[in-house]
């Protein structure tokens, strides 16, 4: 074999590498100075690499203008230039640990003797750099191409983070603070909306957001963007000398500077790994969206010694999770009629690979969201999937739209039963198929929704055996699911093996559903599919009730309000007495209000609902809790947070055991929250009961909550940080 390294190049090379290059430009250009890329950062990072491997094989192509030499950006003549005391750099990418591991070994040797790495996040924003003269800031840029960025002060100044002044006695002569510049990503979805009603071009990312939010020309509109920043390195600096990136750090903290929390100082390559895994999981408990982790080198001395190449350190690497955007063709766009009947458009797309799955599907919600949007079928699209939430569409790639794009129609009639389709009430956004008897796509829903995890928990029935059930007429709705015997199984071919005996998965079901039979009153509500009935409701609707009996009871009790008292009273007062009397029992309830309870109202006044719950109940199944008979209401007036993976309880059962007793489970966590139980891989709530100094139990703790009350708890709770 020969070795091909450092070959003349071919002319094929060359000139694939002019064009990649050329490619490359173009799409640094859309990105640094337009803020409308029109490929994925994943996919513009291929073709980088493709650059890099080409000069690797031929080194004479790798010459001083190779967009692998050089940073990407330009000032982009906006705004005034300005020029850096010192360099402004990128970082090396890694995209697997084989990779991370090649780096860290080569800084280990170069460094000759043990390296401690600092693992931090990366920050997917914009670089800045912050001139401090004498502790007050004068100036503050971008990178631009590294040695000239564009000054965009006054715009900066809006920014709440950065400081005007640094604090502290031992403030430097002169010191540049590095960071980046981010887009909260919380606020992302409500700029977008906001700028689509104002006509105005959406961004495709929080990314795009901060960049294109941070060089408006009226300063007031930053301002109005609420901008973070994050620091991450120092520049030039005179009358300081930190001797590591943590002393850096601590130091810039103390002057008043957004230092990150969320560093670590390791020892070696195995707990760089634990932070890479630990914020591949956490990734979206972070204020900002973050595109990977960043290993530095924490020692200032080896850094120097490390050094650097044209456009990155050797002492520090980014590893990139999994992008979790990508772009994608968008082929057709269909609906899906759902078990209220509610029609949802969704996207069919060119299967893609996203945060490493492949996906063929994504939601657009509804027909108001396609136009919001802006997509047509045909478009290239963003596509986005975030840990486990449903992929989604983020709008189009305008320059790439083909002339034969066509926008959505929304059907009008119903593509399972044909029945026109209507809004529920006039001035709904969602249109319904109204036919919810007999509907074939809503009664395969509907009982799909009865075996969910969260509802009955019904071994195997899934959406498949749904439709298996359903479509063989084994079952017309979910009305007669518990007197399902394994002879009616017999007729299902899902559930029946080769050899014509039932199947494991009918044995399976048929237990599954006897357990079901005794699920809490709260899950059984849910079962019914009724409009607006959510988790919280339910369980709202049983602890107030206790009973199906009770609440059918309350339901259908009518809403008039009481006879006047007597003939003598003025109308003027009856008037004014009248609104205190129409009490509706069940709108009062809380978390339910009047919505749940005009719905609850129209779902009960239908005779064939009301033959579910009585073929339910006929059925064995349960339909009132039980009350605790130990402590009763021990938790009244208690709100708590559950956060992380409990052993011993799944969240809907803790939240049982919590409503059971009078408390309250609420999602956030306030000064108000009683306690917050923190399990396993708890998110940033926990980070944030500590600061407010809220109580905080681990699973014991949770335990003797439940057991002995508040009191006892509390003694056992931590409170703050550090002890
Ligand atoms: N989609 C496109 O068309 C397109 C075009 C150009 C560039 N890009 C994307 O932009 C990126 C390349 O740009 P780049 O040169 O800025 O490189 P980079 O984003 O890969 O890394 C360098 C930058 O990371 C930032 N950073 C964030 N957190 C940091 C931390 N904790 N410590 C140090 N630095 C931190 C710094 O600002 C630094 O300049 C890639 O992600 C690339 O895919 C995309
Ligand atoms: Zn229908």
């Amino acid at each position: 074999m020969t070795r091909r390294f450092g070959s003349v190049a071919t002319p094929e090379a060359s000139s694939r590498h002019a064009e990649l290059a050329d490619e490359i430009r173009e799409h640094q250009h859309r990105y640094y100075e337009l803020d409308a890329p029109t490929v994925s950062d994943a996919e513009f990072d291929l073709l980088l690499r493709e650059l890099e491997a080409l000069e690797t094989e031929f080194p004479e192509l790798r010459t001083p203008e190779s967009p692998t030499q050089m940073v990407g950006g330009t000032a982009t003549g906006d705004f005034p230039k300005v020029e850096h005391a010192e360099r402004m750099m990128s970082l090396d990418n890694v995209f697997n640990l084989d990779e991370l591991t090649a780096w860290a070994e080569r800084a280990v040797r170069d460094a000759g003797g043990p390296v401690r790495f600092l693992c931090e996040l990366k920050i997917d924003g914009l670089a800045i750099n912050l001139t401090y003269e004498k502790g007050v800031l004068v100036r503050a840029a971008t990178r631009g191409t590294g040695r000239v960025g564009d000054d965009v002060t006054p715009n900066v100044r809006t920014i709440g983070d950065i400081p005007e002044r640094l604090t502290g006695d031992d403030v430097p002569d002169l010191v540049e603070v590095r960071g980046e510049i981010y887009f909260p990503a919380e606020a992302f979805a409500a700029l977008n909306a906001m700028l689509v009603e104002q006509g105005k071009p959406t961004y495709m990312n929080p990314r795009n957001a901060a960049s294109g939010s941070l060089r408006q020309k009226d300063p007031r509109v930053t301002g109005s963007r609420g901008l973070g920043m994050v620091v991450h390195g120092l520049g030039a600096r005179e009358g300081f000398g930190p001797a590591s990136q943590s002393a850096a750090y601590a130091a810039m903290k103390a002057w008043g500077l957004p230092v990150s929390e969320r560093w670590r100082l390791v020892d070696d390559l195995a707990g760089v790994r634990e932070f890479i895994e630990f914020y591949g999981k956490h990734r979206h408990d972070v204020e900002h969206d973050i595109d990977g982790v960043v290993v530095k080198v924490d020692d200032v001395s080896i850094q120097g010694r490390l050094g650097s190449t044209s456009r990155a350190p050797r002492w520090a690497i980014a590893f990139k999770y999994p992008p979790e955007e990508v772009t994608t063709k968008l082929l057709d766009i269909a609906v899906n009629v759902g078990r209220t009947g509610r029609v949802t458009p969704y996207a069919v797309v060119e299967p893609v690979v996203v945060a490493g799955s492949e996906v063929e599907f994504a939601t657009l919600h509804n027909a108001q969201e396609v136009v919001r949007k802006g997509v047509l079928i045909g478009d290239t699209v963003v596509l986005r999937k975030a840990g486990d939430v449903i992929p989604e569409i983020l709008g189009p790639v305008l320059e790439l739209r083909p002339a034969d794009a066509r926008a959505f129609v929304m059907p009008t009639e119903c593509p399972d039963c044909g029945t026109p389709l209507a809004p529920a009430k006039e001035g709904d956004i969602d249109i319904r198929c109204p036919n919810s008897r007999y509907c074939l796509g809503q009664r395969r829903e509907r009982l799909t929704y009865v075996g969910h995890r969260n509802v009955l928990d019904i071994d195997v029935l899934g959406e498949k055996s749904a439709r298996a059930l359903i479509d063989s007429g084994v079952l017309f709705d979910e009305g007669d699911l518990f007197d399902l015997t394994e002879e009616d199984l017999l007729r299902a071919p899902f559930f029946v093996k080769k050899d014509g005996t039932l199947g494991a998965n009918a044995v399976k079901m048929l237990a599954s559903l006897a357990e079901a039979r005794k699920r809490p009153l709260a899950r059984i509500l849910r079962a019914l599919s009724i409009r607006h009935v959510g988790p919280d409701a339910a369980g709202a609707l049983a602890l107030e009730f206790g009973s199906m009996a009770a609440l059918e009871e309350v339901v259908a009790r009518p809403l008039t309000p009481p006879e006047a008292e007597s003939e003598t009273v003025t109308e003027e007062a009856t008037a004014a007495k009248r609104p205190a009397k129409v009490v509706d029992p069940l709108a009062a309830v809380e978390k339910v209000g009047p919505t749940i309870a005009d719905s609850l109202r129209e779902w009960f006044a239908v005779d064939w609902h009301r033959e579910i719950v009585g073929k339910w109940r006929a059925a064995g199944v349960r339909m009132a809790d039980e009350r605790v008979e130990t402590g009763p209401r021990t938790l009244d007036g208690v709100t708590v947070v559950v956060t992380g993976t409990l052993a011993g309880w799944t969240r809907d059962k803790a939240a049982e055991e919590i409503t059971t007793r009078g408390g309250k489970v609420t999602g956030s966590v306030s000064k108000k929250t009683g306690f917050v139980v923190v399990g396993d891989n708890p998110g940033s709530k926990y980070d944030k009961a500590l600061a407010l100094k809220v109580p905080v139990l681990d699973e014991a703790g949770f335990g003797i909550l439940l057991t002995d009350g508040p009191e006892a708890a509390r003694a056992v709770a931590e409170t703050t940080p550090e002890g």
